[in-house]
């Protein structure tokens, strides 16, 4: 497998007044272990990352989740130094990144990871095309080649005619557009997207999460995608990290996270999802019997279990799942319906285990929004 665009390994930040403990926390595990509250009462620091190792593959989308407060931000800001760490190790392409000095630094976060925030910090004088070549000019591109790759980049994005408007002139939408489009021009090795689009109402919301998904699905690029809002992690993610009080509770995909959630925490969080618009038949299908393996409609291992069950009522049989011309399994009624109502084997889908007592739920999440 080739070197991950980012490797993050026991990664710490703990905030706290000057002269605390704050930089002995992560090696004192008697302190290590305190709840948060308890931290805080007794250093008066707060972990907002702890302990936390992840890679993020090259061109995968990877979702940081997680409810307000979790450390989804200064996760995000360690990765480029914006934030320093107080421990651990975070690499860019195998090379540390502690250890770079500021020229490297500005060069990382200019040219190789760009980031994309929720407040577009757009400049209010400057038209459209000027804001998109802005990142340009910093790197001492010249004027005729900065706009020529602006104006490209402004079309990718949707916003061809409006080149010449100020901000002040565009929609919440549109301006994030050009601070998307900002982002891109640098052409970056990763975008880091800090909940973009939490202030844009739900349909444009919605373009935009649909933005995301055909470039990436264009251009292949990597990026790092912070929210709090579950469908859109489920939406977008090709994996989610959903994060606790600093720590990362589950790293999966999102199938992997609803299908098997890793504790009642994330049980919790994942209640109200549609588990058959992202549940697969890889994970939903039995064995075929020599009969059942050569009848049947045909569907490919990532078909969701709703598109089975279409499948599966159309033909009034069992649905084959064939992977590069081989059946590999079946789904028949039951299993699908085993699935929505999360009844099946535990092994194949993950059932709740009855919930312990005392452990804290995370409040129901919005899923209100159509999932892919
Ligand atoms: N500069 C700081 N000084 C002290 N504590 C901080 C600082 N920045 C963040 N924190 C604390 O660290 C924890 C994690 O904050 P962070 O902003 O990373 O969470 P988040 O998941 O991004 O939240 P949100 O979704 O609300 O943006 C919170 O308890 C927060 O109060």
């Amino acid at each position: 497998m080739s070197t991950p665009v980012f490797s993050v390994n026991g990664l710490w930040k703990v905030f706290g007044p000057s002269g605390t403990k704050a930089s002995r926390v992560p090696t004192d595990p008697e302190l290590a272990a305190l709840p948060p509250a308890d931290l805080r009462a007794r250093t008066g620091c707060t972990a907002a990352v702890r302990d936390v190792s992840f890679d993020v593959r090259k061109g995968e989308v990877f979702v940081v989740m997680g409810l307000s407060g979790s450390g989804k931000s200064t996760l995000v800001r360690c990765l480029t130094r914006l934030i320093e760490p107080t421990s651990g190790t975070i690499a860019i392409d195998g090379e540390d990144v502690r250890a770079m000095d500021k020229s490297r630094l500005r060069e990382l976060r200019r040219h190789r990871a760009a980031m994309v925030f929720q407040h577009f910090g757009l400049l209010p004088h400057r038209t459209v095309l000027d804001n998109v070549a802005y990142g340009l000019e910093i790197q001492g591109v010249g004027r005729p080649e900065r706009r020529k790759r602006a104006a490209e980049v402004v079309a990718k994005v949707g916003l061809e005619g409006m080149e010449h408007r100020r901000p002040s002139q565009l929609s919440g939408g549109q301006r994030q557009r050009v601070g998307l489009a900002r982002a891109l021009a640098v052409d970056p090795e990763v975008l880091l997207f800090d909940e973009p689009f939490s202030a844009l109402d739900p349909l444009i919301r919605r373009d935009m999460q649909e933005e995301v998904v055909r470039l990436h699905r264009e251009e292949g690029r990597t990026m790092v995608f912070i929210t709090h809002d579950l469908s859109e992690a489920l939406k977008l993610g090709d994996r989610i990290a959903l994060m606790r009080d600093g720590a990362v509770v589950q790293l999966g995909t999102p199938e992997e996270i609803v299908a098997s959630p890793a504790n009642d925490y994330v049980r919790e969080f994942i209640r109200d999802v549609p588990r058959e618009q992202v549940i697969t038949v890889r994970t939903a299908m039995r064995p075929a019997t020599a009969e059942e393996a050569g009848n049947g409609p045909a569907v490919p291992p990532t078909a969701t279990v709703s598109e089975a069950i279409e499948a599966v009522a159309r033909a009034g049989a069992p649905a084959r799942v064939v992977d590069e011309g081989r059946c590999v399994g079946v789904v028949d009624s039951e299993a699908l319906l085993g699935v929505i109502a999360n009844v099946t084997d535990a092994a194949r889908v993950g059932v709740a285990a009855p919930r312990q007592r005392g452990e804290a739920t995370p409040p129901s999440a919005d899923t209100s929004e159509e999932l892919v």
